[in-house]
């Protein structure tokens, strides 16, 4: 465990371990080390397209723009980087500053091959996700008939299709701004898609005005209240049977268990925050489970 108090050759002793046991880690250590040696806390960021995006938490207090300028010194292939206030509002969106580089409008993020355009500051976007996109793609069986309820800018959708997973795969945000830049993603990778996608732009609580129940994956990635969802979900539901990947913040894997009503089953995905997470709890709706209407 590090601790604000661990001298450096405590670090380095434990770095030694962690490389013999896994190089993969060698980045984080390095990070914590180099930070350690010049009594500077890590920075935490992510790489979107030709953006670096910085959390601007309290670590980083007054010293963002030279922070930001090593960033853009030292990470290759960035033209800017931006400082993350916070995930804001109903359509999750960043709100960033400038810190560093150019003023850029939009990035083109690349995951699993799959271009795909972010309008910087409008729309939800966080690279960490990529392997969960993958790893629920790979549920999808050639069968199922396909509901993203929160897709924002089509992770799920764009990874499922290029797999050619599923029959046909509904992708719906609130946000317009996410809706097109999937339209956008969906022309500009027409050559890998197989699965068709069809876009719609809806709060998801009119979705069973718009959509027939013919739904055997429900996708929920709304972490914060997907829960609240699930009625609505389980009216979209298929007769022959649904499975609801609903996405919660909780502090263990029982506590997520116990937000979803349902729940089969529970997977990690993502830390959140200190002792906070993200999960997927899946829910199995049986086809006679199936609620009228
Ligand atoms: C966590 S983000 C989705 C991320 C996306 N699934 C991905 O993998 O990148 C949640 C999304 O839900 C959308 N959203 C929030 N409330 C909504 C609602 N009532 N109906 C439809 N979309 C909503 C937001 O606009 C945002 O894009």
């Amino acid at each position: 465990m590090f601790t604000a108090e661990a001298g450096a050759s405590e670090l380095k002793q434990v770095r030694d371990q962690l490389l013999a046991v896994c190089g993969g880690l060698v980045e984080v250590v390095e990070g914590l080390c180099m930070a350690r040696e010049q009594r500077r806390p890590p920075v935490s960021y992510v790489i979107v397209g030709r953006v670096a995006i910085v959390s601007l938490d309290e670590r980083l207090a007054g010293r963002e723009r030279e922070v930001a300028e090593e960033l853009l010194r030292t990470v290759p292939g960035i033209a800017a980087v931006y400082g993350k206030e916070a995930t804001v509002g109903e359509y999750r969106a960043q709100k960033l500053v400038h810190l560093a580089g150019e003023r850029l409008q939009e990035t083109i993020h690349v995951e699993h091959g799959l271009r795909i355009p972010v309008p910087l500051g409008r729309v939800y976007i966080n690279p960490r996700l990529a392997t969960e996109h993958r790893r629920v793609a790979e549920m999808i069986t050639g069968d199922d008939v396909v509901l993203d309820m929160f897709s924002g800018v089509g992770g799920f959708s764009l990874v499922a299709s290029a797999l050619g997973r599923g029959r046909l795969i509904v992708a719906n945000d609130a946000n317009p701004w996410a809706v097109a830049s999937l339209l956008r993603a969906m022309e500009m990778n027409k050559s890998k898609l197989k699965t068709p996608i069809v876009a719609v732009c809806s709060d998801a609580r009119r979705l069973p005005e718009l959509l027939s129940p013919v739904f055997t994956r429900i996708i929920m990635n709304l972490p914060h209240s997907a829960v609240e969802f699930i009625p609505v979900a389980r009216r979209l539901c298929s007769p022959r049977g649904c499975v609801l990947h609903v996405y919660t913040v909780a502090s263990s894997p029982e506590e997520a268990l116990a937000r979803v009503p349902g729940g089969s089953s529970v997977t990690h995905v993502l830390d959140y925050a200190p002792h906070r997470f993200i999960y997927r709890v899946d829910v199995v709706v049986r086809g006679e489970d199936q609620v009228e209407g």
